[in-house]
């Protein structure tokens, strides 16, 4: 054990006497630290005094964590959002799923490919550590925009906003995937897993992932759906539709796959959502 520096007498009643009449842990080490003891000494003195583990002085201490969102599931028949009217066009409640018709209009979806086409890059997935890396069961091309890069994306993130009625700073940056006949996504989580090494890094900003919205910019000429096998659908890749579901971590009806574009090519645009913003707010 190291062997600690006596606590003055009049310091060990100032602390007890202070906090009987009620001021916080917070408050009392706040004034230690004004009168000259450095943090982690004012904390130790605290903690000896007050008879608790440093531990427990840290709940009273550290920021709490904000409490972990979960986005609004659109609901049937349909939903008004920005002037325009998304059909529920099917749902599911465990695991929660819906079709979304109409989510995108076929300019918006025009647009968006345009705007990422030229950048396109072997699609990655993130591995155990934390890291980027291509990935074998995910042979699609794909590119990131940045949170309100353009006048488009913002109005679409805007959209995504309303809809789910989740801030646009829980949301990942649009993920545009291109996918050529053969290519897929094979069957995966979107929610992090806690066992993973790298858990803690991903997680570190923006929490766990609570929900995707996966938006189809054009309709493959055969194949390429979105497949969830623990329930037997296949949603249909159509212009401007969209799934999306909501899952817990660990739950694992909401696995899911790209199925292999048969025919033609495939294009979607990913968004996935945290339960805490990832980026600082506009007003900081
Ligand atoms: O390509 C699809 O239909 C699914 C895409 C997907 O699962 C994802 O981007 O996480
Ligand atoms: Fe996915």
């Amino acid at each position: 054990m190291t062997s600690r520096p006596p606590i003055r007498p009049e310091l060990r009643e100032w602390i007890l006497s202070t906090t009987r009449a009620g001021h916080s842990v917070e408050a009392v080490l706040k004034l230690m630290q004004e009168t000259g003891y450095d943090p982690r000494q004012s904390r130790s003195i605290v903690a000896s005094v007050l008879n608790m583990p440093i531990t427990a002085l840290d709940a009273h201490t550290q920021p709490k964590a904000q409490p972990g969102r979960r986005t609004r599931h659109p609901e049937a028949p349909q939903v008004s959002v920005d002037g325009r009217t998304i059909d529920v066009a099917l749902s599911v409640e465990s695991p929660t799923v819906r079709v979304l018709n109409n989510l995108l209009s076929p300019e918006e979806c025009e647009a968006l490919i345009a705007e990422s086409r030229p950048r396109l890059q072997r699609a990655k997935t993130v591995d155990s550590s934390g890291k980027q890396q291509i990935d074998a069961r995910r042979t699609s091309e794909g590119m990131f925009f940045t949170i309100g890069e353009s006048p488009l994306i913002k109005r679409i993130e805007q959209r995504i906003a309303t809809l789910l009625s989740l801030p646009i700073d829980h949301g990942e940056g649009l993920q545009v995937l291109h996918y050529l006949p053969g290519q897929q996504y094979e069957p995966h989580y979107d929610w992090f897993d806690p066992e993973q090494p790298g858990f803690a890094a991903i997680t570190a900003k923006g929490g766990q992932r609570i929900a995707s919205l996966v938006m189809y910019l054009n309709t493959p000429d055969s194949g390429g759906g979105t497949a969830f096998p623990e329930i037997g659908l296949t949603v249909t890749a159509l212009r401007g539709s969209a799934v999306y579901f909501a899952y817990d971590t660990g739950d694992t009806a909401s696995l899911h796959a790209g199925l292999p574009v048969q025919k033609g090519e495939k294009w979607i645009a990913t968004k996935w959502l945290r339960e805490r913003p990832l980026q600082k707010s506009s007003r900081s």
